[in-house]
């Protein structure tokens, strides 16, 4: 597909583009994005149904097989690859006191992604899967500097005086995450997942959550890296100061993240918007991730059909944002790290499905008598 969209696979282009040249790019990725091919889900349903079971009674593992072979487009869908893409970004308004941690960590939990021994590293690698981890905007310097090509701006500035990001660094943000999935699609990855790290992530997350789902600040905040109570009802004023000061517009999805979100999360619209162009299964993590996926489905609705869940986080606007995309949590663990641990949890759960599939006896070959089920 030769999209204007292509014209950004190179970073430098997505730097030095216009504002205008990355809206249309924008327009075009979201116009190119189509449905699920209807015909692969019949099949694949039809492959399950002879399996020596009584009908659908493997309940999500057929839902998720049924929806990779609709977004592969082959009643025999394959998973070929793997990873957990993490951008990691800062926000400006951790100077309000809204996180239990140091701005200073994001940086120093982003080497340890590089090292492969954080969180999400270990769950992914459980599961067979990788993490590409990409500098989206933290606010201080990495060692080596190339670590931070991807940057687009040192932290977000502070939501809470005025807009995070120009409306083109959320573009650049966004077309940066675009382009780290592009490149994994294209070096064989075929199933993804949404992870991030940002000191002050949960704050943007909620606010973003409260706007898209109609929800109020209380019901979608909570206390992220473990805030005390105090702390939490400041955080919530500080979410609506930003949201009144700012003056969002829910009809302009990428002002409004532009305004209330973050680098990182930007990054992961993006990410979303491009897995689904390419007919690639995202699976989506915690708060952050459901914030993205909120404003990628207000950017384009039918992104949505390329989104798989996966736990339902102890932050509370993690299973309202679900819910307001038609999502379910399949994995209720009590989590709330983020990084795209319980999104990479999945992985097992999605090669099993189509090893289900591709593997276990139909009734035929198996000599076994059907019944009324
Ligand atoms: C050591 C550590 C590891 C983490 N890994 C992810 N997060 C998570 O916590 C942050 C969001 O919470 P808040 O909005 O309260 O700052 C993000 O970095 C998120 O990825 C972590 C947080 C900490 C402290
Ligand atoms: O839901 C998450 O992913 C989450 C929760 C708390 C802190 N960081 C992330």
């Amino acid at each position: 597909m030769n999209t204007i969209n292509e014209k950004f696979h190179n970073l430098k282009d997505v730097k030095s583009a216009s504002e205008a040249e990355l809206e249309s790019a924008l327009q075009e990725l979201t116009s190119n994005i189509t449905g699920l091919d209807e015909k692969s889900i019949a099949g694949m349903q039809a492959r399950l149904d002879a399996k020596i079971k009584p009908l659908r009674s493997l309940g999500v593992l057929e839902d998720i097989a049924q929806q990779i072979a609709g977004v592969q487009g082959t009643a025999q869908p394959k998973i070929t690859g793997k990873a957990v893409l993490l951008m990691a970004g800062d926000h400006g308004v951790v100077a309000e006191g809204v996180s239990a941690a140091p701005q200073e960590v994001t940086a120093e939990l982003f080497y340890a992604y590089m090292n492969k021994n954080g969180g999400v590293n270990i769950i992914a690698r459980s599961g067979g899967g990788d993490v590409i981890a990409t500098d989206i905007g933290i606010a201080g310097p990495l060692n080596p500097p190339e670590l931070m090509a991807s940057r687009v701006k040192n932290g977000t500035d502070n939501m809470a005086k005025g807009p995070a990001m120009s409306r083109k660094e959320a573009l650049q943000a966004l077309f940066t995450g675009a382009k780290v999935a592009r490149d994994a699609i294209n070096s064989g990855i075929n199933l993804l997942a949404t992870g991030e790290v940002g000191i002050g992530n949960t704050t943007p997350s909620s606010a973003l959550i409260s706007v898209f789902t109609g929800c109020s600040i209380e019901e979608v905040t909570g206390r992220g890296t473990g805030i005390k109570d105090d702390a939490l009802i400041h955080k919530q004023e500080v979410i609506k100061k930003a949201i009144q000061i700012n003056n969002i517009d829910i009809k302009d999805p990428v002002g409004t993240l532009a305004k209330i979100g973050g680098l990182e999360i930007a990054a992961l619209v993006g990410a979303i918007l491009e897995a689904a162009y390419k007919k690639v299964p995202i699976i989506l993590d915690g708060i952050i991730s459901t914030a993205a996926a909120l404003t990628a489905a207000q950017i384009a609705p039918v992104a949505t059909k390329y989104m798989i869940s996966s736990h339902s986080s102890e932050e509370k606007g993690c299973r309202i944002g679900l819910q307001q995309l038609g999502l379910e949590p399949r994995i209720a663990f009590n989590m709330r790290l983020g990084e795209g641990t319980g999104a990479a949890l999945m992985f097992p759960t999605i090669d099993t499905a189509l090893r289900v599939a591709d593997e276990m006896a139909t009734y035929e070959a198996a000599g076994v008598t059907t019944g009324d089920y």
